[in-house]
């Protein structure tokens, strides 16, 4: 993204530190929320004006309000987070005074207009903030105080409460809000999404500055201009939005293509029926309403003879169909769907077809032997509706899958996706012209040094960063700092319980007892996450039967207990002062696979209570008994093992279908059987010639209380004859 050429404007306005006067708020809250934001400023401050020393906005806060509020131009001068752009200017990006003058004040036209939501007495507090020109939200909640959203994390506006005359204020200056709750300022970006209580009357505001941000497509220009459809997948808040309004504008602008955008919630080109300057001369159709998003598609396509159609937020079954009726029609498509990797997709039933569809084919045994897979495997139905995908990391990272289909059919195999990780830094170099920089093709940045970008050997794909891929699961995106290799899934599988934050401190070493007990009880167990999908957590606790006795909390205050990766653990130590704090117990799983969700869940609500002992002192972590591995697996174990694990994970839980095992040594059958188990699934035991074989049920068990089944003359451990069927719960 950023400044690709001589008409951008680039400025250091980053600044992470607050002033005196600021109310900061609690430790916790901003770990939480320095956790969920980017860590987009940081990487942004490298700006050559950054680097040549020149002062940046940080020392003098913007004075607010400004008289005259001024609304963007057709020469989109917009603002990105340390970013300013004026494409009709062609001052030098180093020297140019205009900079720190006039696109400053022309570029803080959107917030002003933004803050006139807030009253007076919130506006100035909000403008003296050294970030308010990286704002991203300001949240009202009656009742509480006004807290604004930085890149650095959450701050209080104001130690006075939200009141209903705030609410009332704020809504005036919106127009009505749609069914999805969500609602807009005229001729601007900006999204304001209302909270309701029983009575429908609106109790709560988040109100995100919308903005343009010229340049931010660049990381991705060629994908774009290849034609092909894309698909950019992020979790909420990260770009993907402000992304796609600029390739809409790209295509439109640079490119001369028929866009039309599908803007549901008028995000995308803003409020009111004039569209937004950010779209360029792309085309908006707005929606009636949310349920009427996938007939807007099909109208567009049908009526209004687009290249490309862009649409935001794919997320249900007609809206994944209309996206691929409309790929059919040959029709390049860019469209938004919540999750943070493309394996999320491929698990959602709604939106599977988007990936081409799946469906489970049995092999016949010896095809099964040839193909070295279990018997029951995944494969894509068809195409894909889009071409490639982009996975949004960050506002500045992200990863490019260039073919979409070669990546769902190697995930389908249980096997490492390739793919290429691409940066704004590598895509932004100011001191290489236009032409230079997005001209270089893929194969000139592989070599090129300052690029980091390896080749891989697959011939299917041009060039790649190749990085292990194995965590799909993991945890929305506070990592980025975290090279993916780091984040590949660790083979010791281990949950370690760590209940002190700070054992070197004797003197300050916090008893066990101190930690708030979480015991099973009336009200669920809250837990809060570090770097672990909540979805995950959610999805496991349902296949336990525990989903009304665990609930994941964003509110460390109110949390029962931690549960975090140990790569975050390594990666924030705040954590454990978090936890010391608040008294909460830290449990750590190792890496994101359900399996180790179920063990913490179970240890975090005491279901395996007395198997938890303690570390000797020099040790914090407390390690559940028979988890440490005990001995070496062997080759066919793991690989056994991993095809239990591909079984449940990809068509037991999702397909609710059964899946018939390898046979398999009789040991090695029983070590399936306990992963099963693990899952809370049964499983069917046959002992066919000349070895046993498994068939993993899509049913729950009864938990704990598994009982030596009628059928079966011996074991489930493959020494008895027959079948062995582990008790189911009643449905
Ligand atoms: N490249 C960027 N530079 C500066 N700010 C950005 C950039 N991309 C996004 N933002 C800001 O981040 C916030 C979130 O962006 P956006 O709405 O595009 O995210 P999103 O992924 O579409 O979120 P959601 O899924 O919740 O709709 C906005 O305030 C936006 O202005």
């Amino acid at each position: 993204m950023i400044a690709l050429n001589s008409h951008f404007v680039l400025i250091d306005l980053h600044s992470s530190w607050h002033s005196a006067n600021q109310i900061p708020i609690s430790i916790p809250t901003y770990l939480q929320n320095s956790h969920s934001v980017s860590k987009f400023s940081s990487s942004f401050c490298r700006t050559r004006r950054a680097r040549k020393g020149i002062a940046s906005s940080k020392s003098s806060a913007p004075s607010f309000p400004s008289p005259e509020i001024r609304r963007p131009t057709s020469d989109r001068l917009f603002l990105g987070n340390g970013l300013l752009t004026n494409q009709s200017n062609s001052s030098s990006i180093l020297d140019s005074d205009f900079a720190s003058t006039s696109s400053q004040s022309e570029a803080t036209a959107e917030l002003e207009v933004f803050v006139e939501l807030l009253p007076s007495r919130m506006r100035k507090q909000l403008s003296s903030h050294d970030e308010f020109r990286e704002l991203i939200e300001v949240v009202l909640d009656l009742g509480r105080n006004p807290i604004a959203r930085f890149p650095s994390g959450d701050w209080a506006i104001s130690e006075e409460l939200v009141k209903h005359e705030d609410l009332s204020h704020a809504i005036s200056k919106v127009g009505d809000f749609s069914d999805d709750n969500r609602s807009g300022m005229d001729r601007s970006l900006h999204r304001i999404s209302a909270i309701r209580n029983r009575k429908m009357q609106i109790i709560g505001l988040t109100c995100r500055v919308g903005r343009s941000v010229s340049g931010s497509a660049e990381i991705i220009r060629d994908l774009v201009e290849g034609g092909g459809s894309i698909l950019v997948i992020g979790p909420p808040g990260v770009g993907k939005t402000t992304l796609i309004r600029e390739i809409a504008r790209m295509l439109a602008d640079d490119h001369k293509k028929r866009v039309v955008i599908v803007d549901t919630s008028n995000e995308i080109g803003g409020d009111g029926d004039v569209p937004h300057a950010g779209i360029g001369s792309a085309r908006r159709m707005q929606v009636p309403n949310v349920h009427m998003q996938h007939t807007v598609m099909i109208e567009a396509v049908e009526n209004h003879m687009p290249e490309t159609i862009i649409i935001d937020e794919i997320g249900t079954e007609l809206e994944a169909l209309a996206a691929s009726t409309i790929a059919q029609r040959g029709v390049q498509l860019v469209g938004t769907a919540h999750g943070i990797t493309i394996d999320n997709i491929i698990k959602n039933p709604s939106l599977q077809i988007l990936v081409g569809g799946i469906e489970s084919v049995t092999l016949g045994d010896e095809e099964a032997r040839k193909r070295k897979v279990q018997k029951t495997i995944l494969e894509r139905k068809g195409p894909p509706t889009f071409t490639c995908a982009v996975e949004m990391i960050s506002k500045t990272e992200c990863r490019v899958h260039h073919r979409l289909d070669t990546t769902v059919d190697a995930i389908l195999a249980g096997k490492t996706p390739l793919f290429e990780v691409r940066n704004v830094e590598t895509y932004a170099n100011p001191s290489v012209g236009p032409s230079q920089t997005l001209g270089k093709s893929l194969h000139e940045r592989l070599h090129s040094k300052d690029d980091n970008i390896i080749a891989a050997s697959d011939p299917d794909m041009e060039v790649r960063q190749v990085k292990t891929y194995a965590n799909h699961s993991m945890g929305p995106s506070p990592n980025h700092e975290k090279s993916l290799h780091e984040r590949s899934r660790s083979k010791d599988d281990n949950i370690i319980a760590d209940d002190d934050a700070d054992m070197e401190d004797e003197g300050h070493l916090p008893h066990q007892s101190k930690s708030r007990p979480v015991s099973k009880k009336s009200s669920p167990v809250r837990v809060y996450s570090y770097k672990i999908l909540e979805s995950d957590l959610l999805q496991v606790a349902q296949v336990l039967g525990l989903e009304n006795e665990i609930d994941v909390t964003d509110d460390i205050e109110a949390a029962d207990a931690i549960l975090a990766s140990s790569d975050e653990m390594k990666q924030n130590p705040g954590i454990r002062s978090v936890a010391k704090f608040h008294h909460l117990p830290v449990f750590v799983i190792k890496s994101n696979t359900m399996a180790q969700m179920v063990k913490a869940i179970r240890m975090i609500m005491k279901i395996d209570s007395g198997s938890i002992t303690k570390k000797p002192r020099k040790t914090p972590d407390i390690v559940i008994e028979g988890d440490a591995p005990k001995r070496k697996p062997s080759l066919e174990e793991i690989d056994a093992l991993e095809e239990v694990r591909l079984a449940i994970e990809y068509i037991v839980i999702p397909g609710g279908e059964p899946v018939e095992l390898l046979p398999r040594r009789s040991d090695i059958v029983a070590r399936q059987l306990e992963l099963v188990e693990s899952y809370q699934l049964a499983a069917e035991y046959s002992s066919s010639e000349p070895n046993p074989r498994l068939q993993i049920l899509p049913l729950r068990l009864k938990s704990k209380n598994l009982k030596e089944p009628k059928s079966s003359s011996k074991s489930a451990t493959g020494e008895g004859t027959g079948i062995y069927r582990l008790p189911l719960l009643p449905e």
